[in-house]
């Protein structure tokens, strides 16, 4: 009798294997899209004006009168001393680098955590600079997508920033624009076990910069991108879910060190959640502290604040006023990191297939208190329907 080849397990996963390895789906199942989704930066200094100019038109971000005449403008006359600014810094913003990077391997991991949805296949969807999230909502309905995640990669929620993306993708989807999908979301993991293990091994190998018997003196300074008061005072869970992080970060150093939360990046004459990065290390300074760890918390690659403002500015500042001052790495490639965000995917699949969790979390389904913006109640009925 003629031997019948057959599928086996070790077959059927090398298939996989090596339809992963190209992040291409198998022909004829269509791949579950796990869409990244973030603000997205410069790639090259040429492509600064246009990031500005999409910035300063999102009303969920800036809302400005006579918006769409006063954001070219504000974007033109900001232009230069930004475009300096990602020159200094190598020539672009690092984010789409390293979101391509952290996605792909995240759903190489996502297929073996989870065979049941693969393959899975990850997708980048910027708010502000290209892929634009309208790019990419045409590109899932060409690769035939029928299932896709909106991952937030900001890991704590503000309507400014992960708001922003999800009502984009809202008025993307609802037209019809990304095809039939059944959309479900993962809209905030600032208290992630793998999230806060990686920010805490980057601090841990910060803090090894200093001698042993001096360590436990060090002040970690943890910085996050600043909001308006205005943002705040509306209600806005973004300072409560930092403040959630760092302390969970604490927790899992032991205490190891005295602390505080400061904020930076603020931009124009409007009051801004402080103290302020800058004022914060002017002030240990005349306190007398001389070592500080800089810790950014609210972004998980490295970017403009990272590089220019941290790196160039307030290290130059702290070591100018006589301290040792090292900033910790952002996650960037970290595998502890993306390791987490492989975790968070798969057991919100797994939740979502077995009915134990719905579309979206139930904290997405609140609106701010002094929420006035229509789409923010629209986008969270939209996506609380799975995207229908
Ligand atoms: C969690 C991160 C961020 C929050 C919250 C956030 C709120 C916020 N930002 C502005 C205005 C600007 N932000 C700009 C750049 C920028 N913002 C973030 C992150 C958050 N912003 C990043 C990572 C970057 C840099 C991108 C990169 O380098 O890759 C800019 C442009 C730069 C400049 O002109 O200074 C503006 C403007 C507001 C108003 C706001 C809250 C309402
Ligand atoms: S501004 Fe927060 S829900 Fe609309
Ligand atoms: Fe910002």
């Amino acid at each position: 009798m003629v031997p019948v080849p057959r599928t086996t397990a070790l077959t059927r996963s090398l298939a996989r294997s090596l339809a992963t390895l190209n992040n291409a789906p198998p022909k004829g199942k269509s791949p579950t899209a796990i869409v990244m989704l973030n603000m997205g930066g410069p790639s090259t200094v040429p492509e600064t004006h246009d990031f500005l100019k999409n910035l300063f038109l999102d009303g969920d971000l800036i809302p400005l009168p006579f918006q769409s005449i006063l954001a070219p403008i504000i974007a033109k006359r900001r232009t230069p001393q930004i475009e300096k600014q990602y020159e200094d810094i190598g020539g672009g913003s690092p984010i789409l680098h390293y979101t391509k990077l952290q996605g792909e391997r995240m759903a190489q991991l996502l297929d073996e955590l989870h065979p049941e949805t693969a393959p899975h296949k990850s997708y980048v969807a910027f708010r502000y600079a290209k892929p634009l999230t309208d790019e990419t909502a045409r590109q899932l309905k060409a690769d035939g997508v029928k299932r896709a995640v909106a991952f937030t990669q900001y890991p704590q929620y503000s309507c400014s920033t992960t708001g922003s993306s999800l009502n984009e993708l809202y008025r993307r989807g609802k037209t019809g624009e990304a095809g039939d999908i059944e959309w479900s979301v993962i809209d905030r993991w600032g208290t992630h076990p793998g999230f806060v293990e990686a920010v805490a091994q980057n601090i841990e190998r910060a803090l090894a910069k200093y001698p042993p018997e001096k360590r436990s003196e060090t002040v970690l300074l943890f910085s996050a991108h600043s909001l308006p008061m205005s943002v705040v005072n509306r209600g806005d869970p973004y300072v409560m879910e930092v403040s959630a992080s760092v302390s969970a970060v604490m927790d899992r150093l032991g205490h190891s060190n005295p602390y505080r939360l400061v904020w930076q990046s603020q931009v124009g004459p409007s009051a801004w959640m402080g103290p302020q990065t800058s004022d914060a290390i002017k002030g240990l300074a005349r306190l007398g502290k001389k070592q500080v760890v800089l810790i950014p918390i609210a972004f998980t690659s490295d970017h403009i604040e990272t590089l220019y403002e941290l790196d160039l500015e307030y290290v130059k500042e702290g070591k100018e006023l006589g301290m040792e001052i090292y900033r910790a790495e952002s996650l960037n490639d970290s595998p502890v990191f993306i390791r987490a965000l492989a975790d968070l995917a798969a057991t919100h699949l797994r939740d979502y297939s077995s009915g134990k969790i719905g579309p979206t979390s139930i904290q997405l389904g609140l609106r701010c208190p002094g929420c006035t913006n229509a789409t923010c109640g629209a986008q969270k009925s939209w996506f609380a329907r799975g995207g229908r």
